[in-house]
């Protein structure tokens, strides 16, 4: 995985949008963001491994979301424009890339500034409930993701907003970042 600060400037979101300043682990670390690195391979033996995590931290459901215009059909476009627009979730979002790769970028709070997280096969990211974020495919256009949930799979995003703002879960996150300022 790869994490710097993106560029902002216009051009299609799945080019790198690398600013050239790198973002360091103890960025990641006070943002929250956990990360594992576990190569993919053919045997399933990353299950195992994935499987260590998901009991430690009591993750005990799971589904694959394929997100390719073949997998997603009628629904690619609108979940495409729907996973990239600015949002958070009460709920940790635990990724683990299986095949191909794509970015989710996150909110670095002292400056607004999008954080970009490049992720290919073997990466697992958690993202903190609250953390403001997005997803989007990159060049390859493809990526196989293991989701995992602590309670029934949903996914139910809050975009940014003023309602948003005062979310109680929001308002956690917000608070435990300046604890560990
Ligand atoms: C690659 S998993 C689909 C995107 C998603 O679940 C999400 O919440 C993006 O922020
Ligand atoms: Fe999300």
């Amino acid at each position: 995985m790869r994490a710097y600060f993106m560029d902002d400037l216009p051009g299609d979101q799945r080019l790198p949008h690398d600013s050239g300043n790198a973002v360091s682990d103890e960025t990641l670390d006070k943002l929250g963001i956990l990360r594992w690195h576990i190569p993919s391979d053919a045997e399933g033996q990353w299950e195992e491994q994935v499987n260590v995590i998901a009991n430690e931290r009591s993750y005990r459901n799971r589904d694959i979301c394929l997100v390719t215009k073949e997998g997603m059909g009628d629904a690619y476009e609108a979940n495409l424009k729907k996973f990239y627009h600015e949002h958070m979730h009460e709920d940790e979002e635990i990724r683990y890339i299986i095949e191909g790769g794509g970015y989710f970028d996150v909110r670095e709070h002292t400056t607004d500034s999008w954080v970009r997280l490049h992720l290919s096969a073997g990466d697992m990211i958690v993202l903190p409930a609250g953390i403001y974020h997005r997803f989007g495919l990159d060049m390859g256009n493809k990526s196989r993701t293991l989701r995992l949930f602590k309670d029934e799979p949903k996914w139910i995003a809050y975009n940014r907003g003023v309602e948003t703002e005062s979310n109680p879960y929001r308002l956690e996150y917000v608070k435990s970042l300046e604890v560990s300022a």
